[in-house]
């Protein structure tokens, strides 16, 4: 499936460039009724189908589908929002393809369609959805989730709003959705994603030259997209080629740090030093032996730490503690030529005012807040999570990746990813801790901030993956090495 996701504007340029390049609209409607028809086909066996029609061309694709499953043999009803008369262009000439034969009418769209029916293509609204849902299309698609009817659905469940998968009104819950060319960002940000099911992308036959015309800014998360960039070692490499991490670590949340430094040698970077209180430094050296461990007692031993080049990527926020102490610690480590990452506390302590970072930041940091903090820090922006990722990211200079069930991940330059492999599992004590340390290895080893941050996610989702329920933070290191190998194989393939 193509990575790209395509905005609802992005997708009405590509529609309209197909056309203007001479496939016609009846063409693309065609195609389009036909993969939906075709995926009836081939998931249900045959039974009475419920088709629900909208006004506008997501309708018209109904309509064609309505006519492909009877034509197999399928009994099929169909109910429109509206009338036929009031149908323009392409759905009109769908329309006049179904009521071709008089024994196939157009019914009112009221909760009795659903009589007897064992499937309903949901085609009310897709790309055009402008407002809530109300009325008959309300109340239709509330009798659907009532009487617990399978749901296929025509580009989007409709109600689901293609560019940030919020729900207008009320929307079904479809097992299996189809769409056309390419996803869009309702088919992986939640809730949109968990009302889709399956999701299968058909091709229409818009030519692929379009989308590089459009050259979308936005993707779902995955090693197509930094793959060949990964930094696999090399035979003639040595550990301090693989990058050094310095992590800060707090005298009372000590789990953070330690969970962050484990991820980061997990993922590869040559060293990890943990810069700790003095008298925290046997604890943090008996449990990790392969990370160096060195007292800090303040802020200049901290520094004198990170004057040292080599130590080139730094983690600060796990378990720190809010306060002075440690964004004088983030202020000198963005003053030094390194790349970093920014978790937890930071936000906290810079709650004041973003301009101290903004000023200082460059896209080579990665700032990694969940909901709560990303407030705290940039207030409560406007919009989808793509949008005020972006808009955050732009405002400080920085890679921001916004944790969640759809983790984002956007560039100041406006590139943006959404993450799907997340497991719920992930939900749990000291994950995000393990996600920072994996960025910071994989900075450390001269990923630039955007792969580091879109890597990172997408191998702690693998991680979270493969173990699934009964998941702890500490398991989450421990199933890279599995993760890495597949990644690898994958990679050399
Ligand atoms: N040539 C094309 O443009 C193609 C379009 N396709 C289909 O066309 C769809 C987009 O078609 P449209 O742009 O016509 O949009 P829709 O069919 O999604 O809906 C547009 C119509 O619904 C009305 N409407 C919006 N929200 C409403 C609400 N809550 N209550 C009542 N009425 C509401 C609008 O005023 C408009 O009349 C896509 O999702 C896809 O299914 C496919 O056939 C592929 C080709
Ligand atoms: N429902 C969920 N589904 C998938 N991933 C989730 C879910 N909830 C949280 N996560 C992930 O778990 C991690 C939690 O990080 P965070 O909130 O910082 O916790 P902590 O500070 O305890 O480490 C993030 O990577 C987040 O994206
Ligand atoms: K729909």
């Amino acid at each position: 499936m193509a990575d790209e996701l395509l905005t609802v504007a992005e997708m009405g340029r590509a529609d309209r460039a197909a056309m203007a390049a001479g496939v016609p609209g009846t063409v693309l409607m065609e195609r389009a009724g036909a993969a939906v028809a075709a995926a009836a086909l081939a998931r249900w066996s045959p039974r009475p189908v419920a088709v629900l029609c909208g006004p506008g061309n997501n309708g018209g694709d109904g309509f064609v589908a309505a006519r492909l499953l009877a034509e197999r043999g399928w009994p099929v009803r169909l109910a429109l929002l509206g009338e036929v008369g009031a149908l323009r262009g392409d759905a009109a000439w769908a329309a006049s393809g179904w009521t071709a034969a008089p024994e196939r009418p157009v019914e009112r769209l009221e909760t009795g369609v659903l009589d007897g029916a064992g499937l309903v293509i949901d085609a009310l609204f897709g790309a055009g959805l402008s407002r809530p849902l109300t009325g008959p299309a309300a109340d239709l698609v509330m009798e659907v989730g009532r009487r617990g009817l399978p749901v296929l659905a025509v580009d989007v469940p409709s109600g689901v709003r293609g560019d940030d998968g919020a729900v207008l009104g009320c929307a079904p819950r479809a097992d299996l959705t189809v769409t056309f060319h390419r996803r869009k960002p309702a088919h992986v940000l939640l809730p949109g994603r968990l009302l889709c099911g399956e999701v299968v992308l058909a091709d229409i036959g818009i030519p692929d030259g379009v989308v590089e015309a459009i050259a979308p800014r936005t993707w779902e998360n995955g090693p197509r997209l930094w793959g060949a960039r990964y930094p696999w070692p090399r035979p003639e490499g040595h550990k301090y080629s693989r990058g050094h991490a310095l992590v800060s670590g707090g005298a009372v949340m000590t789990g953070a740090a330690r969970l962050a430094a484990r991820a980061a040698l997990r993922a590869g970077a040559g060293l990890v030093t943990i810069a700790v209180p003095p008298e925290t430094v046997t604890l943090y050296a008996l449990s990790l032996p392969s990370a160096i461990v060195l007292p800090a007692p303040d802020g200049a031993a901290f520094e004198a730490l990170l004057d040292d080049p080599r130590r080139n990527a730094v983690l600060l926020g796990p378990g720190a503690g809010a306060g002075e102490a440690l964004a004088t610690r983030v202020l000198a480590a963005l003053a030094r030529d390194r790349s970093g990452v920014l978790d937890a506390d930071v936000f906290t302590s810079f709650a004041g005012g973003l301009e101290p970072l903004a000023l200082r930041l460059h896209d080579r940091w990665v700032l990694t807040p969940h909901d709560g903090e990303f407030d705290r820090l940039f207030g409560p922006l406007p919009g989808s999570r793509l949008d005020r990722a972006r808009a955050a990211a732009r405002a400080c200079g920085a890679v921001v990746l916004l944790k969640g069930a759809d983790t984002v991940v956007a560039h100041p330059d406006g590139r943006a990813t959404v993450t799907t492999n997340a497991p719920p599992d992930l939900a749990t004590a000291g994950s995000g801790d393990v996600l920072a340390g994996l960025i910071v290895g994989l900075l450390a080893q001269g990923m630039d901030g955007f792969d580091a941050a879109c890597a990172g996610a997408w191998l702690h989702g693998e991680a979270g993956s493969t173990v699934g329920p009964g998941l702890i933070a500490e398991d989450l290191p421990e199933a890279l090495p599995a993760v890495l190998r597949r990644l690898k194989a994958g990679a050399d393939a």
